[in-house]
């Protein structure tokens, strides 16, 4: 019988997860599905059935997992033992919104399949490499000694970028910026496939402000926010984590297609913040990468939202960034204009396809 593989992403707004069978050498996809929600019990339980349901006739060979903090130690997948799962839980404070619920997949999963062997694919893994100048904050040496380091996430989105790119870009090898626009965004400069840069850093909250994540954020503020308001952390990390971003700009909603369809002045605001930040965060990262040859739009919004893609566009022409209108209208993949110095690609995230090979290639060394 063919070995299948059930992948589950756990993200901030919603879970995805996959179901991957091998066909002899190669692994096919045979469902891909999304569950919104928080990525608490009740959607786990939604998508634990919905996998089971597509398995069949493989059999369940193990389950993989993104796991969105994986620290210093993790610069590839790893087999879930009880000590990697006190591992991952002593991170949760650093990724609130992910964490949990990705040791939680774990945990349901073993009491599910007791024995099967499962694999936490970790978001920072890909970021490790990045060199030593890009990771530094400017803190005393023994607190980066500590850890604390920029990490950088939505490392299997870019990983998934990265080998997906040579196909179809002659210049995949060369200064290319990826924009991963979901209810998380961050954005990573790669040179020769590797990542150099990322606008993440020691917690998912840095960089771009997201659906509900303030981004970017003068640390001032943070003591300002403690001394005049008496904040506890816990109401701190809600500010920062669920009350701020696209949702705490417009008062309206964290969801940008809500955003796009409301003229509601704060609305609109909010979509001009999110959009000359990452204008900004482009110039940045093309610095670090010493120029730029590609440019590539994933996630949500940056494979759906034209209007953000445009504006970012418009935004980084003195780059030699040149859009097709048209292409872009019709959502690519190839966006940009014939006499663009940057080519400008739209992308489907594809986080799964990535879980799914790295849980293979560690379950392939498993005694089973
Ligand atoms: N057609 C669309 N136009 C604009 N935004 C969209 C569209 N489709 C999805 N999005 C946005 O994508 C975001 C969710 O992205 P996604 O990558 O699915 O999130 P997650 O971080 O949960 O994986 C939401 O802000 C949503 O509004
Ligand atoms: C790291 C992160 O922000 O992930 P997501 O986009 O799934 O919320
Ligand atoms: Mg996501």
């Amino acid at each position: 019988m063919n070995r299948g593989y059930a992948c589950i992403n756990a993200g901030s707004s919603s879970i995805k997860y996959a179901v991957y069978v091998e066909r002899g050498a190669d692994l096919i996809a045979t469902a891909h599905g999304q569950v919104e929600g928080d990525g608490g019990p009740a959607q786990l339980g939604v998508v634990i059935d919905q996998v089971e349901s597509h398995l069949a006739p493989a059999r369940l060979a193990a389950i993989g997992h993104r796991v969105v903090h994986g620290g210093n130690a993790h610069a590839g997948p790893a087999l879930v033992t009880p000590a990697l799962l006190a591992e991952l839980r002593a991170l949760a404070p650093l990724a609130p919104l992910h964490q949990p619920h990705n040791v939680a997949g774990m945990e349901a999963m073993a009491h599910l399949h007791p024995g099967l062997p499962q694999v936490a694919c970790f978001d920072t893994a890909f970021h490790l490499g990045n060199p030593r100048v890009a990771r530094l904050y400017g803190l005393p040496r023994a607190l980066a000694d500590e850890g604390m380091l920029r990490y950088g996430f939505h490392g299997l989105s870019y990983t998934h970028i990265a080998e997906a790119l040579p196909a179809i870009e002659p210049r995949a090898r060369g200064r290319v910026v990826v924009a991963h626009l979901g209810s998380g965004a961050s954005m990573c400069a790669m040179v020769d496939g590797r990542s150099v840069a990322t606008s993440m850093g020691f917690s998912a909250l840095d960089g771009l402000p997201m659906a509900t994540r303030c981004g970017v954020l003068d640390p001032g503020l943070v003591l300002h926010l403690l001394r005049t308001k008496g904040m506890t952390p816990d109401a701190l990390e809600r500010l920062l984590y669920r009350d701020s971003g696209l949702l705490g700009l417009s008062g309206v909603s964290g969801d940008m297609r809500t955003l796009l369809a409301s003229d509601a002045p704060a609305a609109r605001e909010a979509v001009d913040v999110f959009v000359y930040r990452i204008a900004r965060e482009l110039g940045s990262l093309a610095a670090a990468a010493g120029g730029l040859d590609v440019l590539v739009f994933t996630g949500g919004i940056g494979e759906h939202a034209a209007e953000i893609r445009a504006r970012v566009c418009e935004q980084a022409a003195w780059l030699g960034v040149r859009l097709d209108a048209d292409a872009n209208a019709a959502g690519g993949p190839r966006l940009h204009a014939a006499d663009s110095a940057v080519a400008v690609w739209a992308l489907p995230a594809d986080e799964e396809a990535v879980i799914a090979r790295e849980t293979k290639q560690v379950a392939d060394a498993y005694p089973s």
